[in-house]
Protein backbone atom coordinates (compact mmCIF):
# COMPACT_ATOMS: atom_id res chain seq x y z
CA UNK A 1 0.00 0.00 0.00
CA UNK A 2 1.49 3.12 -0.54
CA UNK A 3 2.11 5.61 2.06
CA UNK A 4 1.59 8.85 1.95
CA UNK A 5 1.09 12.53 3.36
CA UNK A 6 -0.79 15.79 2.08
CA UNK A 7 1.67 16.67 -0.11
CA UNK A 8 2.26 13.52 -1.91
CA UNK A 9 -1.55 13.29 -2.44
CA UNK A 10 -1.12 16.70 -4.21
CA UNK A 11 1.37 15.49 -5.98
CA UNK A 12 0.09 13.01 -7.12
CA UNK A 13 -3.47 14.49 -7.94
CA UNK A 14 -1.36 17.06 -10.20
CA UNK A 15 0.62 14.28 -12.10
CA UNK A 16 -3.15 12.59 -13.08
CA UNK A 17 -4.22 16.05 -14.03
CA UNK A 18 -1.03 16.98 -15.83
CA UNK A 19 0.25 14.54 -17.17
CA UNK A 20 -1.73 11.25 -17.74
CA UNK A 21 -4.44 13.77 -18.51
CA UNK A 22 -7.54 12.55 -16.34
CA UNK A 23 -9.98 16.07 -15.51
CA UNK A 24 -9.97 16.72 -12.04
CA UNK A 25 -13.43 15.85 -11.95
CA UNK A 26 -13.28 12.20 -12.99
CA UNK A 27 -11.12 11.65 -10.55
CA UNK A 28 -13.55 12.68 -8.13
CA UNK A 29 -16.09 10.78 -9.52
CA UNK A 30 -13.57 8.39 -9.09
CA UNK A 31 -13.42 8.71 -5.45
CA UNK A 32 -17.06 8.84 -4.80
CA UNK A 33 -17.65 5.66 -6.88
CA UNK A 34 -15.03 4.02 -5.07
CA UNK A 35 -15.72 5.02 -1.81
CA UNK A 36 -19.59 4.27 -2.16
CA UNK A 37 -18.82 0.66 -2.78
CA UNK A 38 -18.10 -0.03 0.85
CA UNK A 39 -21.82 1.31 2.11
CA UNK A 40 -23.75 -1.67 3.17
CA UNK A 41 -26.70 -2.83 1.07
CA UNK A 42 -28.64 -2.46 4.35
CA UNK A 43 -27.46 0.99 4.76
CA UNK A 44 -29.90 3.91 4.17
CA UNK A 45 -30.85 7.34 5.58
CA UNK A 46 -27.98 9.25 4.89
CA UNK A 47 -26.49 12.28 6.12
CA UNK A 48 -23.54 14.03 4.49
CA UNK A 49 -22.13 17.13 5.70
CA UNK A 50 -20.34 18.91 3.26
CA UNK A 51 -17.34 21.48 3.52
CA UNK A 52 -16.39 24.19 0.24
CA UNK A 53 -12.80 22.31 -0.65
CA UNK A 54 -12.59 18.87 -2.81
CA UNK A 55 -13.08 17.03 0.28
CA UNK A 56 -16.85 18.55 0.45
CA UNK A 57 -17.19 17.75 -3.44
CA UNK A 58 -16.85 14.51 -2.62
CA UNK A 59 -19.04 14.74 -0.44
CA UNK A 60 -21.66 16.24 -3.01
CA UNK A 61 -20.37 13.56 -5.77
CA UNK A 62 -21.56 10.79 -3.16
CA UNK A 63 -24.68 11.93 -2.68
CA UNK A 64 -25.49 11.87 -6.09
CA UNK A 65 -24.30 8.11 -6.05
CA UNK A 66 -26.67 7.30 -3.30
CA UNK A 67 -29.17 9.43 -4.72
CA UNK A 68 -28.65 7.17 -7.99
CA UNK A 69 -29.30 3.92 -5.96
CA UNK A 70 -32.38 5.39 -4.36
CA UNK A 71 -31.04 6.05 -0.99
CA UNK A 72 -32.50 8.09 1.50
CA UNK A 73 -29.50 11.25 1.18
CA UNK A 74 -30.07 14.97 2.63
CA UNK A 75 -26.90 17.24 2.56
CA UNK A 76 -25.80 19.56 4.84
CA UNK A 77 -23.82 22.66 2.95
CA UNK A 78 -21.49 24.21 5.48
CA UNK A 79 -20.89 26.88 3.01
CA UNK A 80 -21.82 27.76 -0.62
CA UNK A 81 -19.24 30.46 -0.61
CA UNK A 82 -15.76 30.10 -2.13
CA UNK A 83 -16.39 26.76 -2.91
CA UNK A 84 -13.47 24.60 -4.63
CA UNK A 85 -14.54 24.29 -8.84
CA UNK A 86 -15.24 20.33 -8.63
CA UNK A 87 -17.19 20.86 -5.37
CA UNK A 88 -19.39 23.38 -6.80
CA UNK A 89 -19.48 21.47 -9.47
CA UNK A 90 -21.49 18.56 -7.66
CA UNK A 91 -22.85 20.97 -5.29
CA UNK A 92 -25.21 21.79 -7.86
CA UNK A 93 -25.79 18.84 -9.18
CA UNK A 94 -26.84 17.73 -6.12
CA UNK A 95 -29.43 21.27 -6.16
CA UNK A 96 -30.68 20.18 -8.99
CA UNK A 97 -31.39 16.55 -9.04
CA UNK A 98 -33.66 17.81 -6.02
CA UNK A 99 -31.65 16.57 -3.43
CA UNK A 100 -32.40 18.46 0.00
CA UNK A 101 -29.82 20.47 0.82
CA UNK A 102 -29.86 22.56 4.60
CA UNK A 103 -27.86 25.52 5.33
CA UNK A 104 -28.41 26.66 8.54
CA UNK A 105 -26.44 25.63 11.81
CA UNK A 106 -30.09 25.56 14.10
CA UNK A 107 -30.95 22.71 11.65
CA UNK A 108 -28.27 19.92 12.23
CA UNK A 109 -29.00 18.81 15.47
CA UNK A 110 -32.65 17.53 14.10
CA UNK A 111 -30.63 16.15 10.90
CA UNK A 112 -28.29 14.27 13.18
CA UNK A 113 -30.86 12.86 15.22
CA UNK A 114 -32.98 11.69 11.86
CA UNK A 115 -30.64 10.34 9.84
CA UNK A 116 -29.15 6.35 10.55
CA UNK A 117 -25.30 7.29 8.52
CA UNK A 118 -23.40 10.30 8.65
CA UNK A 119 -20.80 10.62 5.80
CA UNK A 120 -18.53 13.45 6.59
CA UNK A 121 -17.05 15.96 3.94
CA UNK A 122 -16.12 19.02 5.62
CA UNK A 123 -11.85 18.60 5.29
CA UNK A 124 -9.62 16.59 4.12
CA UNK A 125 -5.40 17.03 3.00
CA UNK A 126 -6.78 20.58 2.63
CA UNK A 127 -6.97 21.19 6.14
CA UNK A 128 -4.24 23.37 7.28
CA UNK A 129 -5.24 25.09 10.75
CA UNK A 130 -6.64 24.81 14.24
CA UNK A 131 -10.66 23.94 13.53
CA UNK A 132 -12.83 26.82 15.04
CA UNK A 133 -15.99 28.60 15.64
CA UNK A 134 -18.49 27.21 13.09
CA UNK A 135 -16.95 24.34 12.40
CA UNK A 136 -15.84 23.38 15.53
CA UNK A 137 -19.45 23.39 16.78
CA UNK A 138 -20.10 21.21 13.51
CA UNK A 139 -17.32 18.67 14.61
CA UNK A 140 -18.31 18.58 18.23
CA UNK A 141 -22.18 17.96 17.03
CA UNK A 142 -21.70 15.40 14.70
CA UNK A 143 -19.49 13.15 18.03
CA UNK A 144 -22.34 14.16 20.06
CA UNK A 145 -24.61 11.96 17.84
CA UNK A 146 -23.03 9.74 16.42
CA UNK A 147 -23.57 7.08 19.37
CA UNK A 148 -25.75 5.31 17.61
CA UNK A 149 -24.86 6.12 14.16
CA UNK A 150 -22.47 4.92 11.51
CA UNK A 151 -19.92 7.52 10.54
CA UNK A 152 -18.17 7.60 7.86
CA UNK A 153 -15.03 10.16 7.12
CA UNK A 154 -13.77 11.00 3.54
CA UNK A 155 -10.33 10.53 2.97
CA UNK A 156 -9.40 11.60 6.97
CA UNK A 157 -11.50 12.15 9.43
CA UNK A 158 -11.95 16.09 9.62
CA UNK A 159 -9.94 17.51 12.25
CA UNK A 160 -6.85 15.01 11.99
CA UNK A 161 -3.76 16.08 9.76
CA UNK A 162 -2.61 14.19 7.16
CA UNK A 163 0.96 14.00 7.47
CA UNK A 164 1.40 14.17 11.37
CA UNK A 165 -2.00 12.55 12.59
CA UNK A 166 -2.51 15.87 15.13
CA UNK A 167 -5.86 16.77 16.18
CA UNK A 168 -6.46 20.14 15.19
CA UNK A 169 -8.17 21.17 18.12
CA UNK A 170 -10.92 19.06 17.17
CA UNK A 171 -11.82 15.89 15.07
CA UNK A 172 -14.67 14.08 13.90
CA UNK A 173 -14.40 10.21 15.26
CA UNK A 174 -15.35 8.04 12.47
CA UNK A 175 -16.39 4.20 12.69
CA UNK A 176 -14.78 4.30 8.86
CA UNK A 177 -12.02 5.92 6.98
CA UNK A 178 -11.89 5.64 3.71
CA UNK A 179 -8.96 7.27 2.11
CA UNK A 180 -7.58 7.85 -1.55
CA UNK A 181 -4.62 6.40 -3.36
CA UNK A 182 -2.17 6.25 -0.62
CA UNK A 183 -2.25 5.50 3.15
CA UNK A 184 -1.77 8.97 5.00
CA UNK A 185 1.36 9.10 6.80
CA UNK A 186 -0.75 10.21 10.04
CA UNK A 187 -2.84 7.19 10.37
CA UNK A 188 0.46 6.24 12.03
CA UNK A 189 -0.24 8.48 14.94
CA UNK A 190 -0.89 5.56 17.48
CA UNK A 191 -3.36 7.68 19.84
CA UNK A 192 -6.20 8.32 17.05
CA UNK A 193 -7.39 5.08 16.45
CA UNK A 194 -10.78 6.37 18.55
CA UNK A 195 -11.18 8.89 15.21
CA UNK A 196 -10.26 6.44 12.22
CA UNK A 197 -12.18 3.39 13.21
CA UNK A 198 -11.65 0.79 10.42
CA UNK A 199 -9.28 2.00 7.83
CA UNK A 200 -9.66 1.38 3.99
CA UNK A 201 -7.69 2.78 1.16
CA UNK A 202 -9.48 3.19 -2.02
CA UNK A 203 -8.20 3.66 -5.94
CA UNK A 204 -9.82 7.33 -8.14
CA UNK A 205 -8.81 4.91 -11.17
CA UNK A 206 -5.32 5.28 -11.61
CA UNK A 207 -2.96 2.35 -11.84
CA UNK A 208 -0.48 1.81 -9.65
CA UNK A 209 2.42 1.95 -12.04
CA UNK A 210 1.37 5.09 -13.52
CA UNK A 211 2.12 7.00 -10.02
CA UNK A 212 5.11 4.63 -8.39
CA UNK A 213 7.79 6.96 -9.33
CA UNK A 214 6.22 9.72 -6.97
CA UNK A 215 5.86 7.64 -4.04
CA UNK A 216 8.57 6.16 -1.99
CA UNK A 217 7.18 5.05 0.87
CA UNK A 218 4.85 2.23 1.69
CA UNK A 219 2.98 0.05 4.36
CA UNK A 220 3.23 -2.90 4.62
CA UNK A 221 0.49 -5.12 3.86
CA UNK A 222 0.28 -8.86 2.83
CA UNK A 223 -0.22 -7.78 -0.87
CA UNK A 224 3.28 -6.80 -0.57
CA UNK A 225 4.92 -9.49 1.17
CA UNK A 226 3.38 -12.12 -0.93
CA UNK A 227 4.61 -10.15 -3.89
CA UNK A 228 8.63 -10.92 -2.08
CA UNK A 229 8.07 -14.33 -2.01
CA UNK A 230 10.58 -16.69 -3.69
CA UNK A 231 8.76 -19.95 -4.78
CA UNK A 232 11.05 -23.03 -2.98
CA UNK A 233 12.11 -25.37 -6.09
CA UNK A 234 11.18 -28.60 -5.48
CA UNK A 235 14.51 -30.11 -6.58
CA UNK A 236 16.60 -27.80 -4.37
CA UNK A 237 18.67 -29.24 -0.99
CA UNK A 238 19.58 -27.55 2.54
CA UNK A 239 22.65 -26.10 0.78
CA UNK A 240 20.14 -23.72 -1.25
CA UNK A 241 18.48 -21.86 1.90
CA UNK A 242 21.51 -20.30 3.43
CA UNK A 243 24.28 -21.43 5.33
CA UNK A 244 23.79 -19.05 8.37
CA UNK A 245 26.62 -18.55 10.98
CA UNK A 246 25.15 -16.82 14.17
CA UNK A 247 26.82 -15.34 17.04
CA UNK A 248 24.81 -14.21 19.55
CA UNK A 249 24.88 -14.73 23.62
CA UNK A 250 27.47 -15.28 26.16
CA UNK A 251 27.74 -16.24 30.16
CA UNK A 252 24.67 -15.22 31.36
CA UNK A 253 23.12 -14.67 27.89
CA UNK A 254 22.98 -17.98 26.06
CA UNK A 255 19.17 -17.57 25.87
CA UNK A 256 19.45 -15.18 23.49
CA UNK A 257 21.72 -17.00 21.06
CA UNK A 258 19.50 -19.50 21.73
CA UNK A 259 16.40 -17.84 20.43
CA UNK A 260 18.26 -16.69 17.22
CA UNK A 261 19.17 -19.82 16.74
CA UNK A 262 15.89 -21.63 16.56
CA UNK A 263 13.52 -18.67 15.17
CA UNK A 264 16.56 -19.20 12.29
CA UNK A 265 15.89 -22.83 11.84
CA UNK A 266 11.85 -22.47 12.01
CA UNK A 267 12.00 -19.67 9.23
CA UNK A 268 13.72 -22.24 7.28
CA UNK A 269 17.48 -21.47 6.84
CA UNK A 270 19.35 -24.90 5.56
CA UNK A 271 22.25 -24.98 7.94
CA UNK A 272 23.05 -23.03 11.54
CA UNK A 273 25.61 -22.75 13.11
CA UNK A 274 26.19 -20.88 16.58
CA UNK A 275 29.45 -19.46 17.96
CA UNK A 276 29.37 -20.37 21.14
CA UNK A 277 31.25 -20.82 24.28
CA UNK A 278 32.96 -24.41 24.21
CA UNK A 279 31.12 -24.95 27.63
CA UNK A 280 27.62 -24.18 26.36
CA UNK A 281 25.82 -27.29 26.49
CA UNK A 282 21.99 -25.28 26.11
CA UNK A 283 21.92 -24.99 22.32
CA UNK A 284 21.79 -29.05 21.99
CA UNK A 285 18.58 -29.29 24.13
CA UNK A 286 16.89 -25.87 23.05
CA UNK A 287 17.48 -26.31 19.08
CA UNK A 288 18.93 -29.81 18.48
CA UNK A 289 18.75 -29.03 14.55
CA UNK A 290 21.53 -26.44 15.00
CA UNK A 291 25.03 -26.81 14.91
CA UNK A 292 27.71 -24.74 17.58
CA UNK A 293 30.96 -23.72 16.70
CA UNK A 294 32.41 -23.82 20.15
CA UNK A 295 35.10 -21.38 20.84
CA UNK A 296 37.45 -21.10 23.79
CA UNK A 297 36.53 -17.19 25.45
CA UNK A 298 39.68 -18.04 27.46
CA UNK A 299 41.96 -17.35 24.38
CA UNK A 300 39.76 -16.77 21.62
CA UNK A 301 42.31 -16.50 18.44
CA UNK A 302 43.17 -19.91 18.75
CA UNK A 303 40.43 -20.08 17.01
CA UNK A 304 40.04 -17.60 14.43
CA UNK A 305 41.91 -20.22 11.84
CA UNK A 306 39.08 -22.37 11.99
CA UNK A 307 36.33 -19.68 12.49
CA UNK A 308 37.90 -18.18 8.77
CA UNK A 309 37.08 -21.23 7.23
CA UNK A 310 33.71 -21.53 8.94
CA UNK A 311 32.94 -17.46 7.44
CA UNK A 312 34.19 -18.56 3.70
CA UNK A 313 31.60 -20.98 4.39
CA UNK A 314 28.97 -18.88 4.95
CA UNK A 315 25.95 -17.13 3.16
CA UNK A 316 24.88 -15.06 6.07
CA UNK A 317 26.28 -13.85 9.38
CA UNK A 318 24.00 -12.65 12.36
CA UNK A 319 25.98 -10.71 15.40
CA UNK A 320 24.90 -9.03 18.28
CA UNK A 321 22.34 -10.10 20.62
CA UNK A 322 23.84 -10.98 24.35
CA UNK A 323 27.51 -10.71 22.67
CA UNK A 324 28.41 -8.01 25.58
CA UNK A 325 30.70 -5.30 24.36
CA UNK A 326 33.74 -6.64 26.04
CA UNK A 327 37.17 -6.17 23.78
CA UNK A 328 36.57 -10.11 23.47
CA UNK A 329 33.60 -10.03 21.69
CA UNK A 330 34.44 -7.08 19.33
CA UNK A 331 37.79 -8.77 18.21
CA UNK A 332 35.45 -11.91 16.89
CA UNK A 333 32.94 -9.28 15.77
CA UNK A 334 35.62 -7.89 13.35
CA UNK A 335 37.15 -11.26 12.60
CA UNK A 336 33.51 -12.07 11.28
CA UNK A 337 33.30 -8.49 9.35
CA UNK A 338 36.52 -8.78 7.90
CA UNK A 339 35.82 -11.54 4.89
CA UNK A 340 33.15 -9.84 1.93
CA UNK A 341 33.15 -12.97 -0.09
CA UNK A 342 32.46 -16.69 0.41
CA UNK A 343 34.04 -19.50 -0.68
CA UNK A 344 31.36 -19.45 -3.85
CA UNK A 345 32.71 -15.76 -4.40
CA UNK A 346 29.00 -14.30 -3.13
CA UNK A 347 28.57 -11.72 -0.54
CA UNK A 348 28.47 -12.12 2.92
CA UNK A 349 25.24 -10.80 4.44
CA UNK A 350 25.27 -9.39 7.48
CA UNK A 351 22.60 -9.12 10.18
CA UNK A 352 23.41 -6.81 12.71
CA UNK A 353 21.80 -6.27 16.34
CA UNK A 354 21.88 -5.27 19.72
CA UNK A 355 25.46 -5.69 21.31
CA UNK A 356 26.60 -5.61 17.77
CA UNK A 357 24.90 -2.08 16.71
CA UNK A 358 26.42 -0.77 20.37
CA UNK A 359 30.16 -1.73 19.02
CA UNK A 360 29.39 -0.07 15.86
CA UNK A 361 28.70 3.12 17.35
CA UNK A 362 32.09 2.74 19.68
CA UNK A 363 34.19 1.92 16.26
CA UNK A 364 33.13 4.07 13.59
CA UNK A 365 35.56 2.81 11.34
CA UNK A 366 33.69 -0.83 10.87
CA UNK A 367 30.60 0.42 8.90
CA UNK A 368 33.47 0.78 5.89
CA UNK A 369 33.57 -3.26 6.17
CA UNK A 370 29.75 -3.64 6.46
CA UNK A 371 28.56 -1.33 3.78
CA UNK A 372 26.11 -2.85 1.07
CA UNK A 373 25.83 -6.09 2.42
CA UNK A 374 24.07 -5.25 5.80
CA UNK A 375 20.54 -5.17 7.82
CA UNK A 376 20.78 -3.07 10.94
CA UNK A 377 18.11 -3.73 13.23
CA UNK A 378 18.39 -1.30 16.13
CA UNK A 379 15.60 0.13 18.55
CA UNK A 380 15.30 3.28 19.00
CA UNK A 381 17.73 3.76 21.60
CA UNK A 382 20.43 1.71 19.76
CA UNK A 383 19.78 4.18 16.89
CA UNK A 384 19.82 7.03 18.47
CA UNK A 385 23.24 5.99 19.65
CA UNK A 386 24.06 4.69 16.12
CA UNK A 387 22.84 8.40 14.47
CA UNK A 388 24.00 10.81 16.99
CA UNK A 389 20.18 12.32 17.11
CA UNK A 390 18.40 12.50 20.41
CA UNK A 391 15.23 10.35 20.63
CA UNK A 392 13.26 13.63 20.29
CA UNK A 393 14.96 14.50 17.07
CA UNK A 394 14.16 10.77 15.85
CA UNK A 395 10.94 10.96 16.62
CA UNK A 396 9.93 14.17 14.74
CA UNK A 397 11.65 13.60 11.92
CA UNK A 398 11.73 9.29 11.88
CA UNK A 399 11.40 8.63 8.07
CA UNK A 400 14.06 11.48 7.04
CA UNK A 401 16.37 10.50 9.94
CA UNK A 402 15.91 6.52 8.86
CA UNK A 403 16.58 6.93 5.17
CA UNK A 404 19.70 9.63 5.45
CA UNK A 405 21.17 7.23 7.73
CA UNK A 406 20.78 4.37 5.41
CA UNK A 407 22.08 6.10 2.40
CA UNK A 408 24.99 7.64 3.99
CA UNK A 409 26.27 3.98 5.90
CA UNK A 410 24.79 2.32 2.71
CA UNK A 411 23.29 -0.30 4.90
CA UNK A 412 19.52 -1.40 5.36
CA UNK A 413 17.99 -0.06 8.35
CA UNK A 414 15.21 -1.79 10.26
CA UNK A 415 14.40 0.93 12.94
CA UNK A 416 12.31 -1.10 15.55
CA UNK A 417 8.90 -0.41 17.43
CA UNK A 418 5.54 0.45 16.55
CA UNK A 419 5.44 1.06 13.35
CA UNK A 420 8.77 -0.63 12.36
CA UNK A 421 10.44 1.25 9.99
CA UNK A 422 12.85 -0.67 7.10
CA UNK A 423 14.62 1.48 4.96
CA UNK A 424 17.57 1.02 2.68
CA UNK A 425 17.83 5.04 1.62
CA UNK A 426 15.51 4.55 -1.50
CA UNK A 427 12.68 3.24 -0.70
CA UNK A 428 10.71 3.15 3.03
CA UNK A 429 8.43 0.96 4.21
CA UNK A 430 6.11 0.83 7.62
CA UNK A 431 5.07 -1.92 9.15
CA UNK A 432 1.63 -2.17 9.70
CA UNK A 433 1.98 -5.59 12.30
CA UNK A 434 2.81 -5.96 15.91
CA UNK A 435 1.65 -4.69 19.67
CA UNK A 436 2.70 -3.65 22.95
CA UNK A 437 2.28 -7.24 24.40
CA UNK A 438 5.36 -8.38 22.78
CA UNK A 439 7.49 -5.37 24.66
CA UNK A 440 9.86 -7.86 26.41
CA UNK A 441 13.05 -9.38 26.27
CA UNK A 442 14.03 -11.77 23.60
CA UNK A 443 11.87 -10.66 21.13
CA UNK A 444 14.35 -8.50 19.11
CA UNK A 445 16.65 -11.75 19.27
CA UNK A 446 13.81 -13.59 17.71
CA UNK A 447 13.30 -10.71 15.07
CA UNK A 448 17.43 -11.21 13.92
CA UNK A 449 17.04 -15.37 13.87
CA UNK A 450 13.90 -14.74 11.24
CA UNK A 451 15.71 -12.31 9.42
CA UNK A 452 18.83 -13.65 8.93
CA UNK A 453 17.13 -16.83 8.45
CA UNK A 454 15.58 -15.20 5.25
CA UNK A 455 18.94 -13.41 3.89
CA UNK A 456 20.12 -17.24 3.84
CA UNK A 457 17.18 -18.20 1.77
CA UNK A 458 17.98 -15.88 -0.92
CA UNK A 459 15.75 -12.96 -0.10
CA UNK A 460 17.73 -9.37 -0.34
CA UNK A 461 18.32 -7.39 2.60
CA UNK A 462 15.06 -5.23 2.20
CA UNK A 463 13.35 -8.01 1.48
CA UNK A 464 14.13 -10.04 4.12
CA UNK A 465 13.82 -7.00 6.98
CA UNK A 466 10.38 -6.25 5.80
CA UNK A 467 8.96 -9.89 5.48
CA UNK A 468 10.97 -10.89 8.64
CA UNK A 469 9.29 -7.78 10.65
CA UNK A 470 6.21 -8.51 9.34
CA UNK A 471 5.70 -11.84 10.02
CA UNK A 472 7.12 -11.15 13.57
CA UNK A 473 4.40 -9.19 14.72
CA UNK A 474 1.50 -10.74 12.85
CA UNK A 475 2.22 -13.97 14.61
CA UNK A 476 2.12 -12.05 18.05
CA UNK A 477 -1.30 -10.11 16.31
CA UNK A 478 -3.16 -13.45 16.01
CA UNK A 479 -1.94 -14.53 19.16
CA UNK A 480 -3.49 -11.45 21.16
CA UNK A 481 -6.49 -12.85 20.23
CA UNK A 482 -6.18 -15.91 22.59
CA UNK A 483 -3.59 -14.68 25.22
CA UNK A 484 -2.41 -11.44 27.05
CA UNK A 485 0.91 -11.68 26.87
CA UNK A 486 3.44 -13.11 23.92
CA UNK A 487 7.40 -13.66 24.46
CA UNK A 488 9.66 -15.05 21.63
CA UNK A 489 8.63 -18.48 22.29
CA UNK A 490 5.06 -18.23 21.34
CA UNK A 491 6.28 -16.59 18.66
CA UNK A 492 9.02 -19.30 17.40
CA UNK A 493 5.92 -21.84 17.77
CA UNK A 494 4.64 -20.06 14.82
CA UNK A 495 6.45 -18.91 12.62
CA UNK A 496 5.99 -21.57 10.10
CA UNK A 497 2.38 -21.86 9.99
CA UNK A 498 2.57 -18.14 9.56
CA UNK A 499 4.91 -18.22 6.75
CA UNK A 500 2.34 -20.39 4.99
CA UNK A 501 -0.46 -18.66 5.61
CA UNK A 502 1.36 -14.98 4.00
CA UNK A 503 2.91 -16.83 1.03
CA UNK A 504 0.89 -20.33 0.28
CA UNK A 505 -3.05 -19.69 1.36
N1 LIG B 1 -5.92 12.84 -5.72
C1 LIG B 1 -6.70 12.80 -4.68
O1 LIG B 1 -6.27 12.28 -3.68
C2 LIG B 1 -8.07 13.37 -4.72
C3 LIG B 1 -8.54 14.14 -3.67
N2 LIG B 1 -9.83 14.38 -3.49
C4 LIG B 1 -10.34 15.07 -2.31
O2 LIG B 1 -9.79 16.34 -2.18
C5 LIG B 1 -9.47 16.59 -0.82
C6 LIG B 1 -8.52 17.72 -0.73
O3 LIG B 1 -9.22 18.84 -1.19
P1 LIG B 1 -8.76 20.34 -0.91
O4 LIG B 1 -7.33 20.47 -1.25
O5 LIG B 1 -9.73 21.21 -1.60
O6 LIG B 1 -8.86 20.46 0.64
P2 LIG B 1 -10.06 20.18 1.70
O7 LIG B 1 -11.34 19.97 1.03
O8 LIG B 1 -9.53 19.14 2.61
O9 LIG B 1 -10.10 21.51 2.55
C7 LIG B 1 -9.78 22.73 2.01
C8 LIG B 1 -10.80 23.79 2.36
O10 LIG B 1 -10.92 23.95 3.74
C9 LIG B 1 -10.45 25.25 4.13
N3 LIG B 1 -9.75 25.10 5.41
C10 LIG B 1 -8.58 24.48 5.66
N4 LIG B 1 -8.31 24.46 6.97
C11 LIG B 1 -9.34 25.11 7.59
C12 LIG B 1 -9.65 25.41 8.94
N5 LIG B 1 -8.84 25.06 9.94
N6 LIG B 1 -10.79 26.08 9.22
C13 LIG B 1 -11.62 26.43 8.22
N7 LIG B 1 -11.37 26.17 6.92
C14 LIG B 1 -10.27 25.52 6.60
C15 LIG B 1 -9.60 25.73 3.00
O11 LIG B 1 -9.57 27.13 2.95
C16 LIG B 1 -10.35 25.13 1.81
O12 LIG B 1 -11.47 25.86 1.47
C17 LIG B 1 -8.97 15.25 -0.36
O13 LIG B 1 -8.95 15.10 1.02
C18 LIG B 1 -9.97 14.32 -1.02
O14 LIG B 1 -11.11 14.19 -0.22
C19 LIG B 1 -10.83 13.74 -4.35
O15 LIG B 1 -11.58 14.73 -4.97
C20 LIG B 1 -10.29 12.78 -5.35
C21 LIG B 1 -8.94 13.09 -5.85
N1 LIG C 1 4.32 -1.55 21.16
C1 LIG C 1 4.84 -2.29 20.17
N2 LIG C 1 4.23 -2.35 18.98
C2 LIG C 1 4.75 -3.09 17.99
N3 LIG C 1 5.88 -3.81 18.09
C3 LIG C 1 6.54 -3.79 19.24
C4 LIG C 1 6.06 -3.04 20.35
N4 LIG C 1 6.93 -3.21 21.36
C5 LIG C 1 7.91 -4.03 20.92
N5 LIG C 1 7.68 -4.40 19.65
C6 LIG C 1 8.54 -5.25 18.81
O1 LIG C 1 9.24 -6.20 19.63
C7 LIG C 1 10.61 -6.26 19.26
C8 LIG C 1 11.47 -5.85 20.47
O2 LIG C 1 12.80 -5.80 20.09
P1 LIG C 1 13.96 -5.28 21.07
O3 LIG C 1 13.59 -3.99 21.66
O4 LIG C 1 15.23 -5.39 20.35
O5 LIG C 1 13.86 -6.38 22.21
P2 LIG C 1 14.93 -7.32 22.86
O6 LIG C 1 16.28 -6.76 22.63
O7 LIG C 1 14.58 -7.28 24.31
O8 LIG C 1 14.75 -8.67 22.26
C9 LIG C 1 10.78 -5.36 18.07
O9 LIG C 1 10.65 -6.10 16.88
C10 LIG C 1 9.64 -4.36 18.20
O10 LIG C 1 9.25 -3.82 16.97
K1 LIG D 1 -13.21 14.28 5.91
Amino acid sequence: MLLGGNETTKKIDNYAINELKIPSIVLMENAAISFTKHIGKNEDNFLIICGKGNNGGDGYAIARQLFSKEKKVKIFCISDENMSNNCSVNYEICKNSGIEIFYKLEKLDKLLLECDVVVEGIFGTGLNSEIKGIYKDIILKINEYSKNKKVYAIDIPSGINGDTGEIMGVSVKADVTISFVTYKKGFLKSDIKEYLGKVIIENIGLNKNNIVHIVSEYYLTSEIIKGFHIKRDENSHKGDFGKVLIFAGSSGFYGAGNIVAKSCVRSGAGLTTVITDKNNFSLNVFVPEAMSFPINFENIEENFEKLEKEILNSDVIAIGPGIGKSQKALKIFEKLISIEKNNKGNVIKLVLDADALNLLSENRELFEKIKSRSVLTPHLIEFSRLSGFSLEEINRDKFEIAKDFAQKYEITLLLKGKNTIITNGKTLFVNSTGNSRMANGGMGDCLTGIICSLAGQKYGLVESACIGAYLHGKIADKLVKQQYIVNASHIIENISECMKEIFEV
